[in-house]
């Protein structure tokens, strides 16, 4: 991974929120109440929708962080700029489906945050996140650790989750990733999954429980589909992904070199420059390349598989 200009975290923290809409609202709010940022600027095509959320944020108050509707001039200075600008899928669209519309906004904002903030990370979640996040690499001219995909940060809870609840234990003790594409051809990683410090098989037969392929079947369907699920009776997700993008963002903060499954532009695969989904090091700097996974040959040909899906959008876009 190719990194230079380091960015750096000092003195008061600034985020900037792009998108004030179900996701970005969930994030700023979770930012706020997480203490560890001291300024949130919020910016939104809709000014009156910024300011009011910023109003209402700050009534969260005791809080050290005071939140503001700005605009792209106030980026400058800031750690991390948030990207939730954009459509979201309406019932029966997946994520690719929003390619074309995000794509063209990401190509309209992103030189904006260049301009203003050239030394900022960019973390992008609006979908489909992968495939904007490799356009927003090459809107901004960032070096690849300052421009990070929320990624399977997400499908990643959902699968632990998920899992935790069917075995009765709790996430925590799972250690489990989704990897690929942040959306229908995700994989979840079964040959590296670990409860209990034991791998799946074994911890199975040491709980008495069955190794049910059925229910882990069902397992995965239901990581995938989670999205799909929620929209269709709430109409869109938000505190699922505002979680992960703290996650994401206290990584970066306080330096902690988590490994996360987030999205970064390289060449994986076999497939020549996208932004996918692997366990990825963050720090103050962004994002560095962890160790590769081992994965068995069923799950290789499966990033092969969502690896291309990515690359035939973009094509489609005429970005590749
Ligand atoms: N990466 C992930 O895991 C997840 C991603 N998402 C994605 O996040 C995005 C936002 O979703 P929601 O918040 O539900 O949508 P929303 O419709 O509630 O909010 C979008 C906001 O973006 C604003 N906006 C639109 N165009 C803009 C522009 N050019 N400049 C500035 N602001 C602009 C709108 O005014 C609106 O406030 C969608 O693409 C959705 O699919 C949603 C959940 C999880
Ligand atoms: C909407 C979306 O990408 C999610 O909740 O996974």
């Amino acid at each position: 991974m190719e990194e230079n200009q380091e960015a750096t975290v000092a003195g008061p923290v600034k985020i900037v929120v792009i998108g004030v809409g179900s996701v970005g609202s969930a994030t700023a709010y979770t930012l706020l109440l997480s203490g560890i940022v001291n300024e949130i600027v919020l910016i939104d095509i809709n000014k009156d929708k910024a300011e009011g959320e910023s109003m209402d944020l700050n009534h969260a108050a005791p809080s050290i962080t005071k939140s503001r509707a700005g605009d792209y001039a106030d980026c400058a200075g800031a750690a991390i700029v948030i990207v939730t600008c954009g459509i979201n899928q309406k019932h029966g669209q997946t994520r690719m489906d929003l390619a074309a519309k995000n794509a063209k906004i990401m190509q309209d904002i992103i030189p904006n945050v260049a301009k203003y903030a050239p030394d900022t990370i960019l973390l992008i979640a609006t979908n489909p996140v992968d495939v904007l996040t490799y356009i927003s690499y090459k809107a901004s001219g960032f070096p690849l650790n300052r421009v990070i995909g929320s990624g399977t940060v997400l499908d990643t809870a959902r699968f632990k989750y998920i899992l935790g609840d069917h075995f009765k234990i709790s996430s925590d003790s799972i250690d489990a990733c989704v990897i690929g594409e942040h959306g229908d051809s995700g994989v979840p990683v079964w040959s590296l999954t670990n409860i209990d410090g034991m791998k799946l098989r074994d911890y199975c037969e040491k709980s008495k429980q069955d190794f049910d392929e059925e229910a882990f079947q069902k397992i995965f369907e239901q990581t995938r589909d989670a999205a799909y699920d929620i929209i269709k009776r709430k109409g869109y997700t938000s505190y699922g992904i505002a979680a992960g993008l703290l996650r994401i963002v206290k990584a970066i903060l306080e330096d902690t070199d988590s490994v996360l499954t987030v999205s970064t532009v390289g060449d994986y695969f076999g497939v020549e420059q996208i932004a996918i989904s692997v366990p990825t090091r963050l720090n103050k700097s962004g994002a560095h390349q962890a160790a590769e996974l081992t994965l068995d040959e069923n799950e290789i040909e499966l990033m092969k598989k969502s690896a291309g899906e990515i690359k035939s959008v973009l094509k489609n876009l005429n970005i590749a």
